[in-house]
């Protein structure tokens, strides 16, 4: 998150203190998709971006991971043992858009059976993420609502994991020109 908060040019502890990182909220996922005889009728988890700031993401060894870049959708190959940290709704809601919450699904395969294990790594419970003031104004205005973490959580959780409407896209501020 300080690096983050670098890259931004905030302060490196901006993105820890407004979203108060120390008591941060943690969503541990385990993902187990059987071998399926007909692979191309089926899908693991549909299209969804992830809550939380940042996820990691283990699996296997058994590929199954699609992110989306431009409409097309994209195998990730994972080195072995590796963790692949992918960004989220609340980050991109937090930088007004300037980080991307990786759009993702997984697939399944006839031969072999694959399992996931995701850490959602969230700000604090009770944290309100909306756009960063000095973002906004650097911008103009905030393209995002902001919204506490835990109501989130208890809203939309489900929903958007199992293909609903995007959390993201619920949180669109209309802009009238
Ligand atoms: O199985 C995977 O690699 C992805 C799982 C996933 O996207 C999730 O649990 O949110
Ligand atoms: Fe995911």
């Amino acid at each position: 998150m300080e690096a983050a908060s670098e890259s931004l040019e905030l302060d490196k502890h901006y993105v820890d203190q407004a979203l108060n990182i120390n008591s941060m909220a943690q969503i541990f996922v385990g993902n187990y998709y059987p071998p399926c005889p007909q692979p191309d009728q089926a899908v693991g988890i549909p299209p969804h971006t992830d809550s939380g700031l940042l996820t990691f993401l283990i699996n296997n060894g058994v590929e199954g991971l699609q992110i989306e870049h431009h409409g097309k959708w994209f195998d990730v190959q994972s080195p072995p043992n590796s963790i692949l940290v992918n960004v989220d709704d609340h980050l991109e809601i937090f930088t007004n858009g300037r980080f991307k919450s990786l759009k993702h699904r997984a697939v399944v395969n006839k031969e072999r059976e694959r399992i996931s294990i995701g850490v959602l790594n969230g700000p604090a419970w009770d944290a309100i993420v909306g756009p960063a003031v000095s973002l906004v104004e650097k911008d103009g205005s905030a393209i995002y609502h902001s919204m506490d973490y835990k109501h989130y959580l208890e809203s939309q959780l489900t929903k958007t994991r199992l293909g609903g409407k995007s959390f993201l896209e619920q949180q669109i501020i209309i802009q009238d020109n």
